[in-house]
């Protein structure tokens, strides 16, 4: 298909080959996602084209918040995009693709946090409320997709530490019986030699099983890196076993894509608990002020016709509802603080949502950082098939009422986007 029309450009999470990156490349160029064409450079932006011939531009930032600073600072069309050879924060970008949770581990904390310092305060008088979090550092950032993702881990060493991993593999080694469970390098022994381990903070929970069993934390040490690729990259790096002081090697745990990008040796695939279902769920944000009007929908409305994902506008009134019109399941996602010392204010603000036939999907909680001890809350709810018998003006309508009732429960009160339910929408890509 030929591409037409003024370049997406979208951030992820880098270097290249992170799961973010997959992600990325799903969401924005489906027809390359079983490929790795878009790995050729580690620091290096990569060019394709959305299913509708769009041209995309997917740029890997260094952390969540290079991302979230880079999406707030955005606000001049992308036309005005500032000259190619510029660093990638530079960039207006359209949208960024960031990790919200994980089916076996929970929740991204790191992404929740900057999540909680984003959205527009609803409170008409923030000064009353002490424990107000207006002046949010991203105020106008806004979800408006969701994306699940299958999250399959792998082991992998620098082909460089083979020989010395390999001579020090005896059977006798105490802390042994790392014999990897999957092994695509056949001459491999077993990975006692192994004494530190890099990825990203998230995964070491989504592998909890596979690392118990293999790598006794009193002998090997677990560091925390920026990404699973920038993990990988790091292990690459490592020509040799003095590198880390000359008392063992290093592996990662990345992806397989990214294994292949570094040329590292796999010791053991599909190492996370629940292979057939850890699924990473991301979120697609942009800039709020990148739409060009109020409704509280025009986030997705805009993203499904960009991305050209065989999305339809909806029907703006009941009538427009043909017999064959399968509806679309809206969710939002919404944060809050609430009166901590008042018995039932939790119960009082949910129950809002179900005056308004709004169904709960997912709570959860951080810390608020204002005073010890008291909450944000994450809500997303969704609409029901009450709600969705409406046309999409009276389903935005339903919620910009729900949302001001809500106001008269809370403390402050943020929303940050609406966007379809990719698990009723049945173009979920999770394997079975
Ligand atoms: O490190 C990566 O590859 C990422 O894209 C980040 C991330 C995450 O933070 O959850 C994304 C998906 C996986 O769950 C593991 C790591």
């Amino acid at each position: 298909m030929p591409e037409h029309g003024l370049p997406l450009n979208v951030a992820y999470l880098g270097p290249e080959a992170s799961f973010s990156h997959q992600a990325a490349i799903e969401v924005f160029t489906p027809r390359q996602s079983s490929t790795s064409s878009s790995t050729s450079s580690s620091t290096s932006t990569s060019t394709s084209a959305t299913a509708a011939g769009r041209p995309v531009r997917l740029h890997p930032l260094p952390s969540f918040s290079a991302i979230f600073s880079a999406i707030q600072s955005t606000c001049s069309p992308s036309s005005l995009e500032k000259e190619t050879e510029q660093p990638s924060y530079d960039y207006d970008y359209d949208y960024a693709v960031a990790p919200f949770e994980n089916s076996t581990n929970g929740s991204v904390v790191q992404v929740l946090d900057l999540l909680a310092q984003c959205g527009l305060e609803s409170d008409p008088d923030p000064g009353s409320d002490p424990d107000s979090t207006a002046g949010a550092l991203y105020p106008d950032l806004e979800v408006c997709a969701e994306y699940y993702l299958p999250v399959h881990h792998c082991l992998f060493v620098a082909p460089s530490s083979e020989h010395k991993h390999n001579h020090k593999s005896t059977p006798d080694d105490d802390n042994t019986a790392n014999t990897a469970a999957t092994r695509t390098s056949g001459a491999l022994g077993p990975t006692t030699s192994i004494r530190t381990l890099y990825t990203h903070p998230q995964v070491w929970g989504q592998c909890g099983r596979f690392l118990a069993s293999q790598f006794p934390s009193n002998v090997v040490e677990r560091i925390d890196v920026g990404s699973t690729s920038a993990a990988a990259q790091l292990v690459a790096r490592e020509t040799n076993a003095s590198s880390n002081g000359g008392t063992g090697i290093s592996a990662a745990i990345a992806s397989k894509l990214a294994g292949q990008k570094h040329n590292l040796v796999c010791l053991a695939e599909n190492i996370e608990d629940e292979p057939g279902s850890n699924t990473t769920r991301f979120f697609v944000l942009r800039n709020r002020k990148r739409r060009s009007g109020p409704g509280l929908g025009q986030g997705q409305d805009l993203f499904a016709s960009d991305v050209g994902h065989g999305h339809q506008q909806e029907p703006s009134s009941p009538s427009q509802l043909g017999h064959h019109t399968n509806p679309r399941y809206y969710k939002s996602l919404i944060t809050f603080t609430i009166d901590h010392t008042r018995p039932g204010s939790l119960a009082d603000a949910l129950a809002v949502f179900k005056q308004y036939s709004f169904n709960l999907t997912s709570i959860d909680t951080r810390p608020s950082r204002k005073r010890n001890w008291q909450y944000v809350f994450f809500v997303e709810c969704e609409e029901t098939s009450d709600t969705v018998r409406g046309g999409q003006n009276d389903r935005e309508q339903k919620l910009t009422n729900m949302l001001l009732d809500l106001q008269k429960f809370t403390g402050s009160l943020r929303y940050l986007g609406r966007f379809e339910d990719r698990l009723r929408g049945g173009v979920t890509h999770v394997e079975p």
